[in-house]
């Protein structure tokens, strides 16, 4: 399987989309006719530029409107196409992509096409080039590949082959079966493309919103299934037209589409990379803030019945902990740390997390192209496995098989011993990143780890709308909570403007006694999220609960919701110094994340965002 991808896909010059796609390690691209169109310089230059990307030109794409049409038009095809074979020969291109035609002047049949296709064969020949005919699945008579192909197979010229395209096979629904019977050696090359499920315009859908495969909802492993059993080893070619990306930095849609296909040919082929890894564990959470900000930091971790447990035996850095919860704060003055901390503020710079082979994890997201972290190891630290996560952050690996499991052991001197206190591990992590992010996370978790995503729901944030999608581990021990929005003000976007980019933006503890941790974090001062009144007239009306239950709720400022799957319960802190908040959940087998509440919650934070931050004492 070679690699490559079209350079429509990308926003950029074409040089600074070539430079990305080089750099995110493609071996070869398309190139799309309009970016020959706008490039400043000679066609000849271009193919030069490629070829000192180290880059092969797969393609010139796409050649349209050409099959079927009646005269004058006939003849005006065969003449453009002369002047785009002579353009291909000066870009060092030997393959076209010719897709079917969308004119309503096009006139069907099987056998005019095909004639029509072996006549540009010979013309073809003449130039040295070769034709790759796809069927869009908005073509005008041509639709379905398997008529793409009995075209191609009627046509019967070596210099017309067939080009599959994933997306409008799959967006059409058609059978992937038959793909297995087209002769490898017919197919020219293959390009992939996912989607989210849309029930729209097919020519819309194609243009604006697909996206690579494993950000979407296609079963494009089925496409890859049939196409490999034909023997096919040649080019695989994303073709991404997405608003989104076209706006997006270039280099970062390049990493993600290489990702996008080395993770396709893991699922292809498993055993090229190390398996996706289990999370058995959250092990800690670190949090960079300025020597100044720690004490309010140690004092909302203390309101919230967290214990000072350890200290780094070398640097500024406590442990704090409860139940199997460890905070970490880091205010080393020099390090990665600290400049998270100059640039973003007092914010989470690392999340640990235990799995079953560290060594392995950091291999299968070296295998993935994801950026290792190696930071300075001091005398007597550990070297923990890390690699860069959202906004920067890093995500670091322990294990218990090796040294990694006597972490705190080895780096820390004890303070106190661990509480046991009302919380007892994290809930989920939430974080929040631009829209155009979304899928850049979304695949690099997928890809990365053993979690599986729920369906993409629109939480009302009093400003605008956001997306949000939840990814968790098959026990649930991680689970992950994405969001975005486009609008300026939601809280979501708050946090990306004042934060600085994407991160966590809040951490859930677990309870089992949510009465109990509510009491507990009265007791010591902390003040929680007001909830309006209204709510809770609501939720006796919506849900016919008792009101003495009600009061109780309303007393500590409890969120609670319930559906099919159990009874769950929430409560938030107010947010430390407007960055980032804490919730706590006592769930009863219910596995959402109280989406029903998020529009009170955001509306209740909305009000508080400018007022002074957490604790009270
Ligand atoms: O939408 C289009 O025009 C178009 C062009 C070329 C392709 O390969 C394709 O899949 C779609
Ligand atoms: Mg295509």
């Amino acid at each position: 399987m070679k690699f490559s991808i079209a350079t429509v896909s990308l926003g950029g010059t074409l040089a600074e989309k070539l430079a990305a796609i080089a750099n995110a390690g493609f071996d070869g691209v398309e190139i799309f006719e309009a970016d020959v169109l706008a490039y400043d310089g000679r066609p000849a230059d271009i193919g030069t530029m490629v070829r000192d990307h180290g880059l092969e030109i797969i393609a010139f794409q796409p050649f349209r409107d050409f099959e079927g049409m009646p005269e004058p038009q006939r003849s005006r095809g065969f003449e453009r196409a002369k002047r785009k074979f002579a353009l291909m020969n000066e870009l060092g291109a030997e393959d076209v992509l010719v897709c079917s035609n969308v004119s309503p002047l096009s006139l069907g049949g099987i056998d005019r096409a095909a004639a029509d296709l072996r006549e540009l064969g010979d013309v073809a020949e003449t130039f040295g080039v070769r034709l790759g005919y796809e069927a869009l699945a908005f073509g005008r008579h041509v639709w379905d590949y398997r008529d793409s192909w009995e075209i191609v197979r009627r046509a019967d010229h070596p210099r017309v082959g067939l080009i599959l395209d994933s997306w409008h096979v799959l967006a059409r629904k058609l059978p992937v079966a038959p793909i297995a019977s087209i002769p490898a050696d017919r197919i020219v090359f293959v390009q992939v493309a996912d989607a989210p499920a849309m029930d729209m315009d097919l020519l819309q859908w194609s243009r604006h919103f697909r996206n690579f495969p494993g950000q979407g909802d296609m079963d494009v492993d089925s496409f890859m299934r049939a196409l490999l059993s034909t023997g096919y080893d040649g080019w695989i070619s994303h073709e991404i037209f997405n608003d989104r990306f076209r706006m997006a930095s270039p280099r970062r849609i390049a990493e993600d589409g290489e990702r996008s296909l080395i993770w396709l040919r893991d699922r292809l082929e498993p055993g090229t990379l190390p398996p996706r890894v289990v999370p058995e564990a959250v092990e800690w959470i670190e949090f960079a803030v300025s020597e100044e900000e720690a004490p309010a930091l140690e004092a909302v971790f203390a309101g919230l019945g967290f214990r000072l447990t350890g200290r780094h035996r070398s640097k500024d850095v406590t442990r704090w902990s409860q139940g199997a919860i460890n905070l970490v704060i880091n205010t080393e003055p020099d390090g990665l740390a600290h400049s998270q901390q100059i640039v973003h503020g007092p914010s989470v710079v690392a999340i640990g997390l235990r799995v079953a082979d560290a060594a392995a994890a950091l291999a299968r997201a070296e295998g993935l192209r994801m950026h290792v972290y190696r930071g300075e190891v001091g005398v007597g630290e550990l070297d923990v496995p890390a690699v860069r996560g959202i906004g920067g952050s890093l995500l670091y690996f322990t294990d218990s098989k090796t040294d990694l499991a006597r972490v705190w052991e080895i780096e820390f001197e004890p303070v106190e011993s661990v509480p046991p206190g009302p919380l007892s591990r994290i809930d989920h992590i939430s974080q929040s990143m631009t829209p155009d992010e979304m899928l850049t996370w979304r695949l690099f978790y997928l890809s990365l780890f053993d979690v599986e995503r729920t369906p993409q729901v629109d939480v009302i944030d009093p400003a605008g709308v956001v997306e949000s999608m939840a990814l968790h581990s098959p026990d649930r021990t991680l689970r992950i909570c994405m969001n975005a929005s486009a609008s300026e003000r939601t809280q979501a976007s708050r946090f990306l403007d004042e934060f600085f980019g994407a991160g966590t933006q809040h951490i859930a503890f677990l309870t089992d006694d949510i009465f109990a941790a509510a009491e507990a974090m009265q007791a010591s001062g902390m003040a929680t999220l007001p909830i309006p009144d209204n709510y809770y007239d609501d939720l006796e009306a919506r849900l016919g609960l008792e009101p003495e239950f009600v009061e109780r709720l309303r007393d500590r400022g409890i969120l609670y919701d319930e559906d099919e799957t159990g009874r769950f319960f929430q409560i938030y802190t107010r947010a430390f110094k407007e960055r980032f908040f804490f919730e706590i959940v006592e769930r009863e087998g219910y596995t959402g994340y109280g989406a029903p509440n998020a529009p009170i919650r955001l509306a209740a934070q909305a009000r508080l965002a400018r007022q002074p931050a957490i604790p009270r004492l």
